[in-house]
């Protein structure tokens, strides 16, 4: 399989209607990225996203879904309606809802099998807390929540795997790239291991967290990073553009 590096933002609960002269100056700018770019916005400007990426290559994604295809979920948005509203991705898991809205593994599996059915890509995050890691225990948190975190029918094609250590997120911090490249080996290695060996070198792997134009070449430049999901940087294309483009260099 032919397997892209990826350049995905992540606007949080970030943005209305004029944000998306940001999205615009990278359709503008990013013609033909030698990289497969994602931009998630919140729900509510999902459609009108998609519209100005429509003769790009740039992918709209959301930022949750439900488990369920449709019922008396009020408030919750289906994977299926995320696809009809232009969406081709969706994140799961991110330790923001994890934490803010007690989604366990299991919870994130069953969204992943739903984006899957409505053929949405899945991009499932794991991470640390701050304790965890100082308590050696990254790779056993790591191994826990992408154990749990991946239906089967998981592959490289529908899913992307982003590691988010918590306390590097929104704080400035990142791990060293020795430690990252610790945490994205071990993830390769594990997937072998739950879907076969080989398998597991179709998948991207993304590194989230703190990455900025500055430090976004390095990142990129270790081993087993396939690009990365980026939070504030992805606010405005003059942050979110050079980080992309060290993803192309
Ligand atoms: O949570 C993140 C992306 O999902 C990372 O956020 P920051 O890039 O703002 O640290």
């Amino acid at each position: 399989m032919m397997k892209r590096k990826l350049a995905a933002g992540n606007w949080k609960m970030n943005g209305t209607t004029p944000s998306l002269a940001e999205l615009q100056a990278l359709v503008s700018v990013h013609k033909t990225p030698s990289v497969d770019i994602l931009i998630c916005p919140p729900a509510t400007l999902i459609a009108q996203a998609a519209g100005i990426s429509a003769d790009s290559t740039i992918m709209i994604g959301a930022q949750d879904c439900h488990a369920a295809a449709s019922g008396a979920h009020t408030g919750d948005i289906s994977a299926p309606m995320l696809a009809d509203a232009g969406a081709g991705a969706v994140i799961l898991g991110h330790s923001e809802r994890r934490e803010n809205h007690n989604e366990t593994s299991d919870l994130v599996a069953k969204k992943a099998l739903a984006a899957h059915a409505a053929s949405l890509i899945a991009l499932v995050c794991l991470g640390e807390t701050l304790a965890q890691r100082e308590g050696a225990q990254t790779l056993d948190v790591i191994a826990d929540q992408l154990a749990g975190s991946l239906p089967d029918g998981t592959t490289g094609a529908n899913t992307v795997i982003a590691y988010e250590p918590i306390w590097a997120i929104g704080t400035g911090l990142t791990p060293s790239l020795e430690q990252i490249g610790e945490v994205h080996a071990f993830i390769r290695s594990r997937l072998d291991d739950r879907f076969g060996a080989g398998a597991a070198q179709d998948f991207r792997l993304l590194y989230g967290g703190s990455v900025k134009p500055e430090n976004a070449a390095e990142i990129f430049a270790t081993s087993n990073v396939d690009g990365a999901l980026v939070g504030g940087a992805s606010l405005k294309a003059d942050d979110f553009s050079p980080i992309i483009n060290a993803l192309e260099s």
